[in-house]
């Protein structure tokens, strides 16, 4: 009997992915290099210098053509974005992606037990949370959580939330939704750390549909097996590498530093640490251990013979076959390809992320993952890790195994033929590379 509780309780502790979705905003909505110029040129402040830092960090930021900004930056209103452009922003997202995850898994609202809503930068009341319930005529006993303030690895946050609300309530289904407030957070100052984000941050959002119910198992697509979260915000730098503060000319905007990259490596050592000897078979471990004695024997001048060569410390494809990481910017890519010792393939789906749709922020990952069930690359038995970082400085970490058919083309249907793009050629360098050749600090039309 004890044994037969023991199996029924774990059952019901898991925790499976019954879908998601990732929003494709209207067509209207991209920001093509034209675009950009015009809300670029729209900014008075800005001077030569600016415009060219613009270009060059663009020209490198591995965005392409077709990443989507909210209307009132494509109007050039940025300066004075009201309250209502920020909730238009939301419900755009809310009524096409949330009622499409419905639609597409069968539930109705009706049947959602638990909600969490993370938005970093945009916290109304009544809540972004109370605004889905209320749009979505959702029960009254819904346990719904808003997030806000949690930067991009919030997504993973709201897994762990989930995930733990729906260990104390049998059978019960969750969903999560993610996304970032771009409308009334657009910088409009000079502080090059916080034009950054201008270049970066791009609308989106996802909306994921989890359950511990044991008989939906053989419907869900994925499993949770492990979720690490880590936190470096005691340590200064880190916490000041993603900051949201003012430009000293009244100006509010999310400042990143050069730091960024080496905060997001440290906090993903430690998270890590953790995750690696739940993740990685013994052998591998083994192999790591003996590595690691081996190297402490040299440093201590003892010599040792062996036939163990330099290479990647740790070998992360004995415990995973993809991986899915927070396309943050070129930098965090490379930064976190490099940490990892993976190749170039194991990077593309972040890289073809941050190409199509920007940095979406804490959705960012959902189109990472939809980019490899796209690509049909996700089968039965496969193991993908997410890794997010974000501001705090925060490193979350999951394992997913695949349980179920994965084949949906979902927000890549119409152009995941296109990827990865075949000419490497930079269109804002193309038509905008005449900044370059001006002299002095003005631009002469
Ligand atoms: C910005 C980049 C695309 C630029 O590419 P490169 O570094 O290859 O190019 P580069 O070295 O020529 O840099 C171009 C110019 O940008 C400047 N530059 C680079 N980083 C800067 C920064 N943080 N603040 C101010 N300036 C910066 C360089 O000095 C240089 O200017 P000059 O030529 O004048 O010397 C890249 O550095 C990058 O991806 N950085 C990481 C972006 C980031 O922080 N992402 C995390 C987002 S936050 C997130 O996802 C989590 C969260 O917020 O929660």
């Amino acid at each position: 009997y004890l044994v037969c509780t023991a199996v029924a309780r774990r059952r019901r502790s898991r925790c499976y992915l019954v879908d998601y979705v990732c929003h494709k905003p209207s067509d209207d909505r991209k920001v093509s290099t034209e675009i950009a110029g015009s809300v670029v040129l729209h900014n008075k402040r800005l001077s030569l210098p600016e415009f060219r830092f613009l270009l060059r960090v663009i020209v490198r930021s591995g965005i392409g053509e077709e990443s989507y900004c909210p209307r009132n930056i494509l109007e050039c209103r940025q300066d004075a974005p009201t309250h209502q452009d920020a909730l238009d922003e939301m419900d755009a997202f809310f009524d096409e992606a949330i009622a499409d995850l419905f639609l597409k898994s069968g539930f109705l609202p009706g049947d959602v037990d638990v909600l969490v809503v993370n938005v970093c930068m945009f916290s109304p009341a009544p809540s972004l949370a109370c605004r889905i319930v209320h749009r979505f005529g959702m029960r009254e006993d819904v346990a719904a959580y808003n997030l806000s303030g949690m930067g991009c690895s919030a997504g993973l946050v709201s897994l762990d939330l989930a995930r733990n609300v729906l260990r104390t309530r049998p059978t019960s289904l969750a969903l999560v939704v993610s996304s970032e407030s771009i409308a009334p957070n657009w910088y409009t100052g000079t502080d090059r750390s916080m034009m950054l984000g201008n270049c970066l941050f791009r609308c989106g959002g996802s909306a994921v549909l989890l359950t511990n119910d044991p008989l939906l198992r053989g419907r869900a697509k994925m499993v949770l097996r492990h979720l690490v979260r880590t936190n470096t915000a005691a340590d200064d730098e880190a916490h000041a590498s993603a900051l949201q503060r003012d430009d000293g000319n009244g100006r509010v905007g999310i400042s990143l530093s050069k730091a960024l990259p080496k905060a997001a490596v440290r906090a993903l050592t430690l998270n890590l640490r953790s995750l690696i000897p739940r993740l990685l078979p013994v052998s591998e471990l083994l192999r790591f251990a003996a590595r690691d004695i081996y190297k402490k024997f040299r440093l201590s001048g003892v010599h040792v013979k062996t036939d163990i060569r330099p290479g990647p410390m740790i070998n992360f494809k004995t415990g995973m076959e993809h991986f899915c990481l927070h396309p943050g910017g070129t930098r965090v890519i490379e930064a976190v390809k490099d940490s990892l010792g993976v190749d170039a393939d194991d990077v593309e789906p972040s890289q073809m992320t941050l190409h199509r749709w920007g940095n979406t922020s804490s959705s960012s990952l959902w189109y990472v993952l939809s980019y490899m069930e796209a690509k049909g690359r996700l089968k039965r038995g496969d193991r993908a890790l997410m890794l997010t970082f974000g501001s705090g400085f925060k490193c979350n970490s999951c394992l997913w195994e695949v349980t179920g058919d994965m084949a949906d083309k979902g927000a890549w249907a119409d152009c995941i033929d296109e990827y990865p793009p075949e000419s490497s050629t930079n269109p804002y360098l193309d038509k905008y590379s005449w900044i370059d050749e001006g002299q002095g600090d003005t631009l002469f039309f």
